[in-house]
């Protein structure tokens, strides 16, 4: 069972996708994790992340692994744990430039394709391009979306102390990186057309969980 969950930032694919796969008992993978670890590294590298050609010389350097345990996701960059110097606001904001790379791209989709390959028991992968690129034959496809007012309200809750902003200021960011993260040539953020669009903004995040449970065992039970 493969399970590919896409969607713009903030409407809720990590969250639904971790337990979602806990409560299936499949492995997880969050993708943005390792284009955000991909940045991360450029940065720490002194890499301009606004010089494609520079990023792109650089991309098969760092070494990326993702641990794939709903309970406890990890990632690291050559050994070292990335969990928290990928989540500032610095990697946030220069993240959409890196993985518009198309050499980045290719990369990080062979990375992907081969930890969804050795996942023998099933995975849940999410991201912006699973269902269209990475993985056009997942067993379901499900297009998460909300509008930008309920996003950002759930992404400024989670920034506290010096990180934290105003809400409009949250919002004009997460458009800013949507539409980048739409408009780039390479595999851009969108719905595939066989996904199953939820939207996200009137429903609690145990209820988008239940509803994407509900599709899985259909699945399940259908093939
Ligand atoms: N349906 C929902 N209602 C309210 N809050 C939600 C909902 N889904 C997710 N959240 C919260 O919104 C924030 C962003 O969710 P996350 O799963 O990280 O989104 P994404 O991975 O799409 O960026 C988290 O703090 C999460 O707890
Ligand atoms: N499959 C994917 C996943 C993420 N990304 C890139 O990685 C960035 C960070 O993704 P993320 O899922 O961590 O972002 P949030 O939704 O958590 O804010 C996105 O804005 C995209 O630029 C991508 O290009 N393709």
């Amino acid at each position: 069972m493969i399970v590919a969950i896409d969607g713009p930032s903030g409407t809720g694919k990590s969250s639904t996708s971790k337990a979602v796969a806990s409560q299936l008992g499949l492995s997880y993978l969050d993708t943005g994790a390792q284009y955000r670890a991909m940045t991360w590294w450029m940065i720490t590298n002194g890499v301009d992340v606004n010089d494609p050609a520079a990023v792109a010389t650089a991309a098969a350097k760092p070494v990326l692994v993702s641990g794939t345990d709903p309970a406890g996701p990890t990632i690291t960059v050559d050994g070292a744990d990335a969990a928290v110097p990928i989540r500032t606001q610095e990697v946030t904001s220069r993240v959409s430039a890196v993985s518009a790379v198309p050499e980045v791209r290719t990369l990080v989709t062979e990375l992907q394709r081969s930890i969804a390959a050795a996942a023998v028991g099933g995975i849940v992968v999410e991201g912006r391009d699973i269902g269209t690129t990475v993985l056009p034959d997942a067993d379901l496809k499900i297009f998460l979306t909300a509008s930008p007012e309920a996003r950002a309200a759930r992404r400024s809750g989670e920034l506290t102390g010096k990180e934290a902003v105003d809400v409009a200021v949250t919002r004009a960011a997460l458009v800013t990186r949507d539409a980048a993260d739409a408009g780039r040539k390479t595999s851009p953020l969108a719905k595939a057309a066989d996904a199953v669009e939820v939207d996200t903004t009137d429903l609690t995040l145990q209820q988008v969980i239940a509803c994407v449970v509900t599709l899985v065992e259909e699945k399940r039970a259908a093939g």
